[in-house]
């Protein structure tokens, strides 16, 4: 809005100073007349201000997102990431190619199968290209300085036929609409436990009124969210590979091979002797974070921090860029990828050393999302690094064609700009296993879901019944 302050925070001190110790004031977010109020009437879980509907959409994640519940659903983040070595087996081997697709199905099918049900075969799935789109328009929406609504709400006060912003807010809000309304009826109709039912059931056992179209944005947006974010990360990673000049696929092969052997493939029970490898999640978090420019906090409330002072109605960002590159606290050569600075080498104790992480946000409106985040980030990397030599893709002559590590896309998530890579199994004995065992289409995902919302149960005391 015109006049408004925008406090920005390049320090992680400041950042949890502000952002996570006094979260009950700075969690709130600005107002975003056209894509939040006018386009998705309010229900954008990411955008949505911090009062009871917030924090009970809030709740209702958390039943499906903590970190307990984020336990039950390894088995499938381990069959879908057995199907992504398939997959780059067939296609990513002699001069490469661009693997974002492989690494979006499978990110998109561990989050369609939890949240509606039913996994996808190709990031070229209807439902998929549908998402892509709605989003792509959001974002439009969202620009700022696009509308002159979002620098002066007063506009809004205008009958229509002077405002046709709102004809546009109301045909986006009609797609959005469908696309999550739609997904939402088929989670519930169908046969498996999913996050639908889930967090239907959840209303109904607490007796919360909310209608269809809020329910199935709250689950919808939160699919948009993860789908992004973690494909993007995963993506980077593969950046860190093909550019790799510190060594540090060679030391994590190394581990991995003294751990897990080149008879099977890495599990999740592997996790606790294999810290390199959340070192490695680590580091690809904090040297691209997702959303790198920060999601936008506000406050209502005025103040001052170390002498400066903080006027009431304030945007507050935390630069997620400029805090990962804080030397005093990462250490020398923020800017190269080095997994090693998140392990403690002086006690050489195994664990990953006490560092901020940065790239899932802060306070009470942190990522929801970063369990069950972490846990498919540390099996792909794992499996990938296990099986594959990775390097750039090559020319048609056979160059290595380099990879700029530093280009990205615009807009709230950033992403590499495409790129090439080459995926070749690091031995007969990879080839083997994954032909011989990553084929995982025939799998019976239904009966998976069922007992994933068994255990779910079990856990939290919750079912996934529902009377929708
Ligand atoms: C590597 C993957 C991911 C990254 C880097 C990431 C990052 C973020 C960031 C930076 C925020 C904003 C935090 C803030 O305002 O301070 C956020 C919010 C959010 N994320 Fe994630 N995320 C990831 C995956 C996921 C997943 C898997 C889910 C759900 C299953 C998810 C759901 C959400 C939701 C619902 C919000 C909105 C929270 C709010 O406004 O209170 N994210 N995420």
């Amino acid at each position: 809005m015109l006049g408004q302050s925008v406090i920005i925070l390049s320090i992680t001190k400041a950042a949890h100073d502000l952002l996570a110790k006094k979260g009950s004031i700075f969690s709130d977010r600005p107002r975003f007349v056209m894509a939040s109020e006018l386009a998705l009437k309010g229900m954008h879980m990411l955008l949505r201000p911090y009062d009871a509907r917030f924090k009970l959409h809030q709740r209702m994640e958390s039943q499906v997102l903590n970190e307990r519940a984020a336990v039950v659903y390894l088995p499938f983040q381990e069959l879908e990431s057995r199907q992504l070595l398939l997959d780059l087996l067939k296609n990513a081997g002699g001069s490469g190619t661009d693997c974002h697709e492989y690494l979006e199905r499978t990110t998109a099918s561990i989050i369609y199968a939890l949240f509606y049900g039913y996994r996808l075969k190709s990031a070229s799935e209807p439902v998929l290209l549908a998402a892509h789109a709605v989003n792509h328009e959001f974002d439009q929406l969202a620009q700022v300085g696009k509308y002159l609504v979002d620098s002066f709400p007063v506009l809004n006060n205008l009958p229509s036929f002077l405002a046709p912003w709102k004809a546009e807010a109301e045909d986006h809000w009609q797609r959005n609409c469908a696309l999550h309304v739609g997904n939402l009826q088929r989670g519930l109709r169908d046969r498996a436990w999913n996050f639908c039912k889930q967090m239907g059931g959840y209303l109904d056992t607490q007796a919360i009124e909310m209608s269809p179209e809020e329910l199935a944005l709250d689950i919808g947006i939160m699919a948009d969210a993860a789908l992004d974010a973690s494909t993007g990360t995963l993506y980077w990673f593969l950046v860190a590979c093909v550019t790799d000049d510190g060594g540090f696929m060679a030391e994590a092969q190394f581990c991995l091979d003294k751990v897990v052997g080149r008879d099977r493939l890495p599990t999740f029970e592997d996790r606790p002797r294999l810290p390199y490898i959340d070192a490695i999640v680590e580091e690809v978090l904090r040297w691209r974070p997702a959303g790198a420019a920060g999601v936008p906090h506000f406050t209502k409330v005025g103040g001052t921090y170390e002498g400066y002072r903080i006027p009431a109605n304030s945007v507050v960002i935390a630069n997620h860029w400029a805090i990962t590159r804080e030397e005093a606290v990462f250490g020398p050569d923020v800017e190269s990828f080095r997994p090693s600075r998140w392990l403690d080498s002086i006690n050489n104790s195994g664990q990953l050393r006490d560092l901020p992480t940065v790239g899932f946000g802060y306070g009470r409106r942190v990522c929801p999302g970063r369990h069950v985040a972490r846990n498919s980030l540390w099996i792909v990397i794992a499996r990938l690094l296990w099986a594959f030599n990775i390097t750039p893709g090559l020319s048609k002559r056979g160059e290595r064609i380099e990879v700029d590590s530093t280009a990205t896309t615009d807009g709230l998530v950033t992403k590499p700009l495409r790129f090439k890579a080459t995926l070749e199994p690091r031995g007969e004995w990879s080839r083997k296993i994954i032909l011989s065992g990553c084929d995982t289409q025939g799998v019976a995902h239904a009966e998976m879901l069922d007992r994933i919302g068994e255990n779910l149960a079990a856990k939290s005391g919750a079912t996934g019944q529902h009377s929708r």
